[in-house]
Formats: C-alpha cells, sequence, structure tokens
C-alpha cells in the first residue's frame, strides 16, 4: 500500500524537508507518496489574500474559509469519501498520541490542512467532517504559530509505522508508548567506548548476563517514569 500524503499550507516549503532521511528513503520505495500545495494558489485577488479579521472582533487574523473550500475542491474533490483522513492540527485539538499515530499507519490518504495567523475559519472544519473523517489535532501543550511542525511531527510519527519503512520492525515494538508495552520511559542507553571522559559504562551492560541486564533496564525505566511521567505509572 502507497500513503498518499497532502499538505496544505501557505508555507509549503516547510515540507521540502520529507524529501531527505528516512522519510525520503519511504518515498523513493514507494511507501508514501508527498504533495505539497500552496493555500495562496486558490486565491484570486492580486494581494492572494487567506485572512481577514475575526467577526464578532478580537485579536489577530481568521483565515478565509474560500481558498480552502477551493482548494479541497482541487486536491481530493466534490464527492464524500470518508477513506480520506483530513488532518487540522490546532491548539484546542485532541492530544495526539502513539495510538493516533497507529490508527492513521494504515490509511491510504492523509491530508493536513496547516493554519496560521490565529486559525482557520470553523466552517471550514465543519465542511470537511461532511465530506471526509476529520481529525482535530494538539501536539502538546505549548503554543506554535502554525500547523506546519506539527503537520511533520505527526507525519513522522504515522510513517515510521508502515509496514516495510522500519528496517527492524521488531523494534517498534518494544518502543515506549507502543501498543501492548508498559508504559515506561525508555532506559538509559551507552555505547562505546566503554570509559569516556572518566564515566563508565555501568558494569552490568558489559557483564554479558541478559538476566541481569534486563533486570537493570526495567529498573532504570521506572525511576526514570516515576520521576519524570508519574501519569504513565496511574
Ligand atoms: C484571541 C485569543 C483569545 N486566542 C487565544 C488562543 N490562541 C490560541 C492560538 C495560538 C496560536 C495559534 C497559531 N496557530 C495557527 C494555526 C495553528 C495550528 C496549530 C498550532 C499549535 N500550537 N500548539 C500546538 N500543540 C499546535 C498544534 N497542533 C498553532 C496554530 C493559533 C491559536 C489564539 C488567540
Amino acid at each position: 500500500m502507497t500513503m498518499r500524503l497532502d499538505y496544505l499550507s501557505i508555507f509549503p516549503g516547510y515540507f521540502d524537508v520529507l524529501d531527505i532521511s528516512l522519510l525520503g528513503k519511504a518515498v523513493d520505495n514507494g511507501l508514501v507518496e508527498v504533495h505539497a500545495h500552496d493555500l495562496r494558489d486558490w486565491t484570486h485577488d492580486r494581494h492572494r489574500t487567506v485572512d481577514d479579521t475575526p467577526c464578532g472582533g478580537g485579536a489577530g487574523m481568521v483565515m478565509k474559509p474560500d481558498p480552502w473550500g477551493e482548494a479541497f475542491d482541487g486536491i481530493i474533490g466534490i464527492e464524500p469519501d470518508p477513506s480520506v483522513h483530513v488532518i487540522f492540527p490546532t491548539p484546542s485539538g485532541i492530544p495526539f498520541t502513539q495510538s493516533a499515530a497507529q490508527e492513521l499507519s494504515t490509511v491510504e490518504r492523509v491530508v493536513f490542512c496547516c493554519g496560521r495567523y490565529e486559525g482557520i475559519d470553523h466552517r471550514v472544519i465543519d465542511y470537511a467532517r461532511t465530506m471526509w473523517t476529520v481529525h482535530e489535532l494538539s501536539l502538546g501543550d505549548y503554543v506554535l504559530n502554525g500547523g506546519e511542525v506539527a503537520a511533520l511531527a505527526i507525519t513522522e510519527a504515522v510513517v515510521r509505522l508502515i509496514p516495510g519503512f522500519m528496517g527492524n520492525p521488531e523494534s517498534l515494538a518494544e518502543e515506549s508508548f507502543s501498543p501492548g508495552q508498559e508504559r515506561l520511559l525508555e532506559y538509559p542507553l551507552f555505547t562505546r567506548p566503554v570509559s569516556w571522559r572518566g564515566m563508565d559504562v555501568p558494569e552490568v551492560l558489559m557483564s554479558g548476563h541478559h538476566g541481569r541486564i534486563a533486570e537493570w533496564r526495567r529498573e532504570e525505566s521506572l525511576l526514570l517514569t516515576r520521576d519524570r511521567r508519574p501519569d504513565l505509572t496511574d
């Protein structure tokens, strides 16, 4: 299966990065197909206007619905299709999680709608919900300037789960936040040299005793999780 990813943004250049690294490899081997679109291509005025003042007053500008609607018509089509998943990154979205990434990794078509300014006219989201499967997602409780960085993060989390993307799928199953995994943070990692700037790799990791190593790693994960993410231990 090839996953088609579309990105609608006034800064489509953000997505040039998808041609490099592992994602670039996924594109090369046909696992994903990436299309970035400039929302301004669906404006008709000289200034290629995409925003206007908020109805009801308030700070900042809101993205006009017209360019989004015309872009949807051109990129996705005018017929409803629930198999198309449209993602609106937004500060008011549902927190994006590994299980959401897992679910999205089985989808054949995802369209990211990257807002800017204070956000997108809500009728755009309401319209999209009548046509496709819509997800309003947030990366976390901090403020970004737009949806592009979130779209890139969600893309990486999703694409790496597509069967055939990662060379060693077993490693995915062991990761934190993977389904079936106890919700623990990763233990500390070490590699050669064994001694570096007066600091040595923990002896147990050099012992070759797999039982003791597993025990040490679990204990380290438990300590780290209790210290940094007590919410995961509920
Ligand atoms: C006027 C007054 C009462 N409002 C009060 C609340 N403010 C919230 C506000 C702040 C900034 C932005 C900028 N922005 C535009 C599109 C967009 C998409 C995603 C994100 C985003 N930020 N953080 C995440 N985890 C995100 C995700 N995913 C941010 C975006 C949009 C919205 C807006 C102003």
